[in-house]
């Protein structure tokens, strides 16, 4: 099975990337930087603000809006950790530009890490007029896939390890599910929450499924807890970098600091998590104090040796400095090891657990870890889950513990024309074990602690099997309710949709003279409705951080913060995506579409429409036209649109009032 899985990932994986690399280089190639705004896979009118050293042989480009076009940056689908590339705006495609990865972004400021060897090319960029960043393919995410394929591939017979062998569908899986009498360290834990702790700590495989807002993250780290206090040493993975700085964030509340490691370029960690970065922690304190002696020494003798006069004298001395470079070599090593062998958990993304500095572990022992676990697993696409169970596949890992929601966003892929591989990749492991195995490891937490049970109950009774239940404290929040609101008709309503079906609220391509599949989608009418509710929360006291809007379409972001952030800067402006994993008091949800002929395009997609729906606390406001959406043939747009009719607060908007 190891080798009929791997080969299948590898060709799936393969075609992606070739997909992904013509994709991106057509887009690149043929477009304007205006549509690739659009798409979200550029931001223009940059202005270069700095250049600085960083750790380890890097240099940080810092750039922010070029005042003479923008105050703000639209950064579309760039996220943390991107490759990018760095050039002036106009002129020629191949001329000056350096390439980098994106380590933090705001709408003010976005900072990338080059390497020192681009220096020239990044101060030379001060001399352009105006600069624009472009969001590249990265190669070795696919590699790295890639080569654990293989090595999944020639593992010979079936795997000694028991987990493996259930994610190879070659043992049967028993669930254990005895009554243990856990003594839990946090006391508020509820009773779904306890139920996955426990059932994951009896058994070698299980799934913390955890909707919206039900404490995924909370049970995450009481089970870590539970684990490091049985003695295990844990291996926590995530696909992205903040998927796994949020655990370690939280996980750093609760146990003692040196615990606590972080693998991952600092330059891409959470600043508040730097205190446990190997890389840091390696250079600094008293493990670090030897090694910079050791650079010293080498430091102090170059300096020497350039004054040296003899032959005989320099050669003596370069003999000094390659024995002192071993020794610091060594004694690096040394650090590192020693530090990985003291930590009880160790965090990284899923691409990171590869990293040199925890394989090395190996010739020191035989054994690293006892339990992985995966969160966002229906985040991540499977070829990347077995990148940690094959880098460490001489631990013989003793349980494996997969955290998500597969109702949410699923891995983002590139591939479009071929449904073999795109069914290959977006099933992840989480989908394909329920498949096999049924529910039977699969834990619901079934209490969220975010919305009001009205915001709720759409997505539960669709997506969760009506299972889900909204903790006393949020049952009935609402906007009326926060600390200096007025109370009124905009307030207390948890459920509003302003209604557009009367016509006046068309939608349009991002530029007419585009090629249609390729455009993005804009609604000038709901962005102005947009603003019109924004207004009418601020009038009743609500501040503008507690507002959130949500488009489907890039361009509709870019128009609305045109919009909205001329009079309201600190309303939040973004896509879904950009939104997963987080909360506002209220969210404003543009739909966009609305047309004769009932063509609903991404809206078709239930899992985008379960995030959006879910990010409100207390109030979530629908713009959009309900007639599209219900005669668009999408049972789940027919039936949330029947279902609002009958729950939700509708407005019909007079237009002329809002204009
Ligand atoms: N048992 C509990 N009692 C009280 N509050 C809780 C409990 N469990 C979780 N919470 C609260 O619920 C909120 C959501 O928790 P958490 O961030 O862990 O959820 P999550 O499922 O990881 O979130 P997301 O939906 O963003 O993935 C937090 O404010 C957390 O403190």
């Amino acid at each position: 099975m190891n080798k009929v899985l791997g080969q299948s990932f590898l060709e799936s994986i393969t075609y992606e990337q070739s997909q992904d690399v013509e994709i991106t280089t057509q887009l690149l190639q043929s477009l304007p930087i205006s549509q690739l705004v659009g798409k979200g896979l550029a931001i223009n009118h940059l202005a270069l603000q700095n250049v600085r050293t960083g750790l380890a042989g890097k240099l940080y480009v810092e750039l922010g809006p070029d005042a003479a076009f923008t105050h703000e940056l639209i950064r579309g689908e760039v996220r943390n950790g991107d490759l990018v590339l760095v050039r002036p705006s106009s002129g020629k495609k191949d001329g000056i530009s350096c390439e980098g990865v994106v380590t933090k972004s705001s709408d003010k400021m976005i900072t990338i890490a080059i390497d020192e060897a681009q220096e020239n090319n990044a101060l030379s960029l001060y001399n352009a007029t105006t600069l624009c960043l472009l969001k590249t393919t990265n190669t070795i995410t696919y590699k790295r896939m890639q080569s654990t394929l293989r090595k999944l591939c020639e593992i010979e017979g079936t795997p000694n390890n028991e987990v493996m062998q259930y994610l190879l569908n070659e043992a049967k899986f028993i669930p254990r599910k005895d009554k243990l009498d856990t003594k839990f360290f946090d006391a508020n834990l509820n009773s779904s929450q306890k139920d996955a702790i426990d059932f994951s700590l009896q058994n070698k495989i299980s799934i913390i499924h955890g909707p919206p807002g039900t404490g995924k993250t909370h049970t995450l780290v009481e089970l870590i807890r539970q684990l490091c206090d049985q003695g295990h040493r844990v291996l926590v993975c995530g696909p992205s970098n903040i998927s796994v700085d949020t655990i370690l964030e939280r996980l750093a509340k609760v146990l003692p600091g040196q615990n606590l490691l972080r693998i991952g370029h600092p330059a891409r960690l959470l600043e508040k998590n730097l205190a446990h970065s190997l890389e840091v922690l390696s250079k600094s304190g008293d493990a670090g104090a030897i090694v910079r002696d050791i650079s010293k020494e080498i430091d102090d003798t170059i300096a020497k040796v350039k004054k040296l006069k003899s032959y005989k004298d320099r050669k003596a001395s370069w003999n000094e400095v390659k024995i002192l470079r071993k020794e610091l070599r060594a004694r690096e090593q040394k650090v590192v090891t020693d530090l990985i062998l003291s930590a009880r958990v160790i965090v990284s993304t899923l691409h990171g657990s590869s990293a040199r500095e925890l394989v090395n572990c190996y010739s020191h022992t035989d054994h690293l870890f006892d339990t992985l676990i995966i969160d966002e697993v229906s985040q991540s696409l499977e070829p990347q889950c077995w990148i940690p169970l094959i880098s460490h596949y001489k631990s013989n890992m003793q349980k494996l513990i997969l955290a998500g929601d597969n109702k949410q966003l699923p891995p983002t892929i590139k591939t479009e024309n071929n449904d073999a591989v795109k069914r290959a990749l977006t099933t992840t492991l989480f989908d394909r074990l329920v498949k096999v195995y049924g529910d039977s490891f699969r834990n619901l937490l079934d209490t969220q602690y975010r919305m009001n049970t009205m915001i709720m109950a759409f997505s539960s009774q669709e997506m969760y099997g009506g299972k889900l239940k909204a903790a006393d404290a949020v049952a009935n929040w609402t906007l009326a309710d926060l600390p200096a609101a007025d109370i009124n008709e905009n307030t207390e309503a948890p459920l509003l949709w302003y209604d557009t079906q009367a016509g006046d609220c068309p939608e349009r391509d991002e530029d007419f003279t585009d090629a249609g599949a390729l455009s993005s989608k804009l609604n000038e009418n709901e962005a102005y409705l947009a603003l019109h509710h924004v207004f009418n929360l601020i009038n009743s006291n609500i501040s503008q951080e507690s507002i959130g809007i949500i488009a489907p379409y890039n361009a509709q972001v870019s128009l609305l913060k045109k919009l909205v952030h001329a009079q309201y800067p600190l309303v939040e402006i973004s896509t879904v995506d950009g939104f997963q994993g987080r909360e506002k008091d209220v969210i404003i949800l543009s739909l966009v579409r609305s047309n004769d002929n009932f063509e609903v395009g991404f809206l078709a997609d239930e899992r985008r429409l379960n995030v959006a729906m879910t990010r409100p606390k207390r109030q979530l406001c629908v713009i959009g036209n309900m007639e599209t959406l219900e005669r668009s043939k999408v049972k789940f747009l027919e039936r949330w649109v029947r279902w609002s009719e009958d729950n939700s607060e509708i407005r019909y908007p007079d237009l002329s009032e809002v204009l």
